[in-house]
């Protein structure tokens, strides 16, 4: 999947400068972030209405048209898709899948002094202690 994301990724950025009377991205990127983030948020509602009225097809639909309009956003904030990659398998590797990490430090009690990106180890060692006889 990540091949075909950075192959639109390239045409979005192959396009941005086209004539915005015949190409979509360079009218995107004539009328900047805003109108893509707009259009991106747009996007985004439509795949989740068309999944909620169970339609697949339809999501299926929608979620490409949500992946182009990511992909132009990307461009625009000079994010390329292997900033995100790396992001994705950081979290992967911390956290053993691609979890969203807190925003912000979780606030511990005073009392346990376990920094946030060892909670599962912490996790972990409650379930070992259960399992001993
Ligand atoms: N992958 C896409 C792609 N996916 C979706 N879209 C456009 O995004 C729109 C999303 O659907 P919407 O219903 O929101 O759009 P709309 O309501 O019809 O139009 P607006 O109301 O937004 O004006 C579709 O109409 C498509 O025209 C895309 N437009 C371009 N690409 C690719 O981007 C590259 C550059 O193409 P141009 O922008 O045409 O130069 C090419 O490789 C294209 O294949």
């Amino acid at each position: 999947m990540s091949d075909s994301i950075e192959r639109l990724y390239q045409a979005v950025i192959a396009a941005k400068d086209l004539d915005p009377a015949t190409s979509r991205t360079a009218r995107l990127f004539q009328r900047g972030p805003a109108k893509m983030a707009k259009k991106l948020a747009e996007e985004a509602i439509e795949v989740v209405i068309d999944a909620v009225s169970g339609k697949s097809d339809a999501v299926i639909r929608e979620s490409a048209d949500l992946f182009y309009n990511l992909a132009v956003l990307w461009a625009s904030a000079g994010v390329k898709p292997e900033d995100v990659w790396r992001e994705m398998e950081r979290r992967e590797r911390l956290l053993g899948i691609a979890e969203k990490l807190p925003k912000s430090p979780v606030k511990l009690p005073k009392t346990a002094p376990v920094p946030v990106a060892r909670r599962r180890i912490v996790a972990l060692e409650s379930r070992l202690r259960k399992r001993q006889p």
